[in-house]
């Protein structure tokens, strides 16, 4: 079915036009970049239909573009359609098939994985998947998919040449987050979208679709399997290297670091970021979270003790600071606690790509749908077999960095996978060492990305900057087990009561040289096993 290009895939919908003509409305799309249009009407009766029909065939025609009608068999062949596009409760495959001249393409709705086993074994040729997100479109009779849940469904159709288009909600804004989170984890993407109101209501069709095709082309290139929107270093000593540069461009920079954190720790976590050179912002109101994902270097959204009132500013957040190329730091803080939580993760990782995932055993296996490592609240309760295998593949599967935290503390960008030996046991007996991790990752990604790409040059389809977030993680571990160690060292220090604040002066005082000189990190080569 190669010969027909699926990237940017118009379903039509005269009333979303708002007043606009539709075949003026279907000539700018056309000219904007849609590789193939869909007629679809509910609601007319058959003459109209086919008038429709026969005249958006002349205009695809003259922009040599396949059009496909929507259910109606009898009207693709009156027109002389490149092929049909099908519903789960329309003519079965094998009918249309049979119906439809040599040739023709067939395409099905699908919004399970079920149904996509069945449209692969009764021969489509490409199948919409979908809904995506809620839409004003359509009202929908099954839930949306989410971005997360196609994954598993193209991995069904590994092997086969049936091709797939994401359908639903998708607009401009969320393209890139579509095309960052829906790879399966064999790397099976998808080959279009279909939009319907991104582009038939908007005021510009034309720039409509020129702006999608842009965002889908740029992801379809730069998102090349595990090819994150961030620089990877070669080696260890590049790390090491790295780590250092960005820890002083911290300092130097002092990047504004947006966090979105839990009661307990929001104080502590605003003095380490000033400990660390960067300057904190603790908002939560959904309504300033456009304003301050352009103004800030980096977003932690950290669900400690998530309240009503901060789920919509997270949601939010992560949103805007992804269309901002803004780094998202996650901490699922005692994910496995309640189902509130758990689903929670899932609707906000639905919604934005995390560049950097954070968490001890008990969090990372719940994402991951693991039951290998429990948890009691906000602690973990053991580890796993294979902690190396673990992390490396969630960080393919989420298409991010992945630190598992613990004593010893693993990092994976999904290619390399790196172990970091620092820390004193200390930092497990205060509250909150892990939450003020997260904010130093958040603030060494932030100088990171900063400095990566300052001519603004292709950032097309990102959601960073593309800076080395890889070892900005690792800095920040280093940072702060470094200075836990030389804080435990203290005179001053007699317990946890002292130890908080001689960690978050010792966190101001660190110097690069002094990180170079302690740093326990090691590579580890790791060949995948199935650990998640
Ligand atoms: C490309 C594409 N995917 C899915 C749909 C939805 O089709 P269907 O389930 O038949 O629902 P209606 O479009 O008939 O409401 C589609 N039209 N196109
Ligand atoms: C036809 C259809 N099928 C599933 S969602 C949908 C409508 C998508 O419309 P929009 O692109 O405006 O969200």
């Amino acid at each position: 079915m190669d010969r027909i290009d699926l990237s940017l895939y118009l379903v039509t919908d005269r009333s979303l036009l708002a007043g606009k003509d539709f075949l003026e409305t279907l000539e700018q799309a056309l000219l904007g970049g849609v590789t193939v249009v869909q007629i679809r009407e509910k609601t007319s009766d058959t003459a109209e239909f086919l008038q429709l029909a026969q005249e958006s065939k002349t205009l695809c025609d003259r922009y040599e573009i396949p059009l496909i009608i929507n259910d109606r068999i009898d009207i693709a062949l009156a027109v002389n359609a490149r092929g049909v596009h099908l519903g789960q409760s329309d003519m079965p495959i094998g009918i249309a098939r049979r119906l439809m001249p040599a040739g023709s393409i067939i395409g099905i709705s699908c919004n399970s994985l079920d149904e996509v086993r069945r449209a692969r074994d009764a021969g489509a040729d490409y199948i919409g998947l979908g809904a995506v997100w809620e839409t004003q479109t359509k009202r929908l009779t099954k839930p949306p998919i989410g971005v997360r849940g196609l994954g598993v469904m193209l991995e069904a159709l590994d092997g086969s040449d049936i091709k797939a288009v994401a359908i639903g909600g998708i607009k401009s804004t969320n393209l890139a987050r579509l095309m960052h989170g829906s790879w399966s984890q064999t790397n099976h993407g998808l080959d279009g979208v279909a939009v319907v109101s991104d582009i038939v209501a908007s005021p510009e069709p034309k720039k409509a679709a020129q702006i999608l095709k842009s965002i889908f082309m740029a992801c379809k290139t730069a998102v090349s399997p595990f090819d994150r929107s961030f620089t990877s270093p070669r080696s260890r000593d590049e790390i090491l290297d790295n780590v250092l540069n960005i820890m002083s461009s911290v300092r130097t920079r002092s990047p504004l670091v947006h966090q979105i954190t839990n009661v307990v720790v929001s104080n502590q976590s605003a003095n380490i970021t000033l400990a660390m050179g960067a300057s904190p912002i603790m908002a939560t109101a959904p309504e300033e979270m456009s304003d301050l994902a352009k103004l800030s270097g980096a977003l932690l959204v950290n669900i400690g003790t998530l309240r009503a009132e901060s789920l919509e500013g997270m949601s939010k957040g992560g949103y805007f600071a992804n269309a901002s190329k803004t780094p998202v730091i996650l901490d699922p803080v005692g994910i496995g606690a309640s189902d509130f939580r758990k689903s929670f993760v899932n609707e906000i990782l639905n919604c934005w790509q995390p560049s950097v995932i954070k968490g001890n055993a008990g969090e990372l296996a719940v994402l991951a749908g693991s039951s290998e490592a429990a948890s009691r609240g906000v602690d973990s309760l053991g580890g796993f077999q294979h902690p190396v295998s673990f992390v490396k593949q969630l960080a393919r599967k989420e298409r991010c960095i992945i630190l598992l935290t613990g004593e010893t503390d693993y990092i994976s960008d999904g290619r390399r996978v790196l172990l970091l030996k620092n820390g004193d046991p200390m930092l497990g007996q205060i509250t909150g060492s892990g939450c003020m991790l997260g904010s130093c990752i958040a603030a060494y990604c932030a100088a990171a990305n900063a400095s990566a790409n300052e001519g603004n040059h292709e950032l097309e389809g990102k959601l960073t900057r593309g800076g080395d977030l890889l070892s900005a993680t690792v800095g920040a571990v280093l940072t702060l087990t470094i200075a836990s160690e030389l804080a435990r060292k203290r005179e001053d220090v007699r317990g946890i009561g002292t130890f908080l604040p001689a960690l978050i002066d010792e966190v101001a005082a660190l110097r690069p040289e002094t990180v170079r000189r302690l740093a326990r990190v090691e590579e580890v080569e790791e060949t995948l096993t199935n650990a998640v």
